[in-house]
């Protein structure tokens, strides 16, 4: 194999170290029949994957103490049940394989969990897990989801899902490396959220074995593979000296003749808040909440979850701005008890405000815990609905703000291309515009998302998105309110110069790209940043639009 792999970096910094799969095998062990002089041998076997994973788990378990601590010893004594070891036994005497015997005594008593009311039938996921582990071991391979691992990893899969990252450990991966995805795909998302480096759209990533070391550059989408030691000080010193000259820029986002354009920050819950206000985030511009409902795909959290929740982010910017985004279920975002199942294209199907307006019951509760979140605070609390289509949709969505007794100002994202076009018409219903140039581009291109083979098509300094950035800033500007960047487009450094030549009031990105926006603005006049945007559209293509304007701002 080549020493260097080459795909898109979309999120800046070095990682070193052992690559870790994100494990995908269907663990279905074959149903061969065993000689029946293996039998005691297969026993013994079965018997040894069992107290093995049930020991694992209490290891884990006493290291995460707390709530944790609790599940997993109880999971522990699931792999231990001894009918459930008499089953497997049983099984493999009349000629099981020591993987299937387990895997079809578990079945068994799945069944019986199941149908055995609400509480047990809620224990088959962590049954599941129990058994994923014992026949992985057995067969031999990584577990299906997350790599067990107790050292720093970079994390290969194919793909994330949000659902994955949420239970990424950020104090474990040192980077992510994406065989699918674009720079606007949730592994994307989530590595820029985290602060660490991401390279997607790299094919043949999952091919790397399990253990290799890897340097991962993400601003240059490289992956060095068994790297020197001269190669990872050298790379280990360009990456600090470029940390610490970021570190240097500090204060409110602006153009160098003064051009105020505040940086917000992209979160997904009170767990981002820290890097937010440790980047100097000026607020959040867009509060992702939909993590919070990932937690359990069967219902809504309460009223007083979410408003905990809602309430910690919300004083943490006493004096800011914080804009809290509606739940964007659907399509990428999947929930099994809202998002319907059989829709033949779900990412043009019921999702985002649509969903909402579908289940008022959803999105009154969230309107009401984020009245009683901001109550007494000094905030400025603003709240916008995803996926807005039409002056109709925004009309909705203001009424349910109302009725809900809600003191923030209402907003719509302009995500879909009908919403930029007629941004004047939405304008009359709600104070604000955020753009989502992540869904923007894929409905503008017809380019989902998820697929890397697309990445050209998704790029965000595509001149026809920046048409459409350009229309919804100049209907914000012709009503005198305001129309920022949500979408990762923000997080160029270059590009974030061109939306505010275009007119966009605001930056919102995740935290560790704010540094690298802020220092960059800051080189290049409001005037600067026009002549660059003007430059950019006039371009033909994504390459030509972003050599246009690096030409206009370098050459001045
Ligand atoms: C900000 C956006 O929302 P999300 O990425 O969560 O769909 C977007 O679509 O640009
Ligand atoms: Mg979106």
């Amino acid at each position: 194999m080549e020493k260097t792999l080459r795909g898109v970096g979309v999120s800046h910094g070095v990682a070193i170290g052992p690559v870790r799969h994100m494990g995908t095998a269907v663990l279905e062990p074959a149903a061969t029949q065993i000689p029946a002089g293996e039998a005691e041998r297969e026993q013994a076997r079965a018997k040894q994957a069992v107290d093995a994973v049930a020991a694992d788990l209490v290891a884990r378990g006493n290291l995460a103490g707390g709530e944790a601590q609790a599940v997993l010893e109880a999971q522990s004594l699931m792999a231990q049940d001894p009918e459930l070891m008499a089953d497997v036994e049983r099984r493999i005497a009349v000629g099981s394989s020591a993987e299937r015997g387990v895997y079809d005594a578990f079945a068994a008593y799945r069944a019986l969990l199941a149908s055995a009311g609400e509480y047990l039938a809620g224990r088959v996921a962590d049954l599941d897990d129990v058994r994923n582990r014992i026949v992985a071991r057995l067969m031999g391979v990584p577990m299906p989801g997350l790599p067990d691992s107790d050292e720093p990893y970079v994390l290969l899969a194919r793909d994330l899902a949000p659902a994955d990252t949420a239970l990424l450990d950020p104090t474990l991966v040192l980077g992510f490396v994406t065989e699918e995805g674009g720079p606007t795909s949730h592994s994307a998302i989530l590595a820029r959220a985290m602060g660490v480096p991401a390279i997607v759209a790299l094919p043949g990533a999952t091919g790397l074995a399990e253990g290799t070391v890897v340097a991962v550059d993400g601003s240059s989408g490289e992956v060095l593979l068994d790297p020197s030691a001269e190669q990872q000080a050298e790379l280990r010193r360009v990456a600090a000296e470029r940390k610490a000259a970021l570190a240097a820029s500090s204060g409110p986002g602006r153009t160098s003749d003064g051009h105020l354009v505040p940086l917000l920050a992209n979160v997904g819950g009170p767990g981002d808040v820290p890097a937010a206000v440790a980047a100097g985030a000026e607020g959040v511009g867009l509060f992702r909440t939909e993590f919070l409902f990932l937690d359990d795909s069967k219902k809504a959290p309460s009223e007083d979850a979410q408003l905990t929740a809602y309430r910690q982010v919300l004083e943490a910017f006493p004096e800011g701005r914080v804009v809290v985004r509606v739940l964007d279920a659907g399509a990428d975002k999947p929930l099994d008890f809202l998002t319907p199942t059989d829709e033949p294209n779900p990412a043009l199907g019921v999702r985002g405000l649509r969903t909402l307006l579908e289940h008022p019951d959803v999105l009154r509760t969230q309107l009401r815990a984020l009245a009683r979140a901001a109550e007494g605070l000094p905030v400025h609390l603003e709240v916008m609905a995803p996926m807005v289509a039409d002056r109709a949709d925004a009309k909705a969505f203001a009424e349910a703000c109302r009725a809900a007794g809600l003191a923030a100002k209402f907003g719509a994202m302009v995500e879909i291309p009908s919403a930029a076009l007629r941004a004047r018409a939405i304008l009359e219903e709600v104070e604000f515009l955020s753009l989502g140039t992540n869904d923007l581009a894929q409905y503008t291109f017809a380019a989902d998302r998820q697929v890397g083979a697309l990445a050209r098509l998704q790029d965000p300094w595509q001149p026809a998105l920046l048409d459409l950035v350009a229309a919804a800033a100049d209907a914000a500007k012709a009503a005198g309110k305001s129309c920022g960047v949500c979408g990762e487009a923000a997080a160029d450094p270059l590009l974030a110069c061109v939306l505010t030549g275009l007119g966009v009031t605001s930056l919102s990105m995740g935290a560790a790209s704010i540094p690298y926006v802020r220092s960059t603005l800051a080189k290049y006049t409001l005037a600067q940043c026009r002549r660059a945007a003007e430059a950019a559209r006039a371009a033909d293509s994504a390459e030509e639009a972003r050599a246009a304007a690096q030409q206009v701002l370098s050459g001045e």
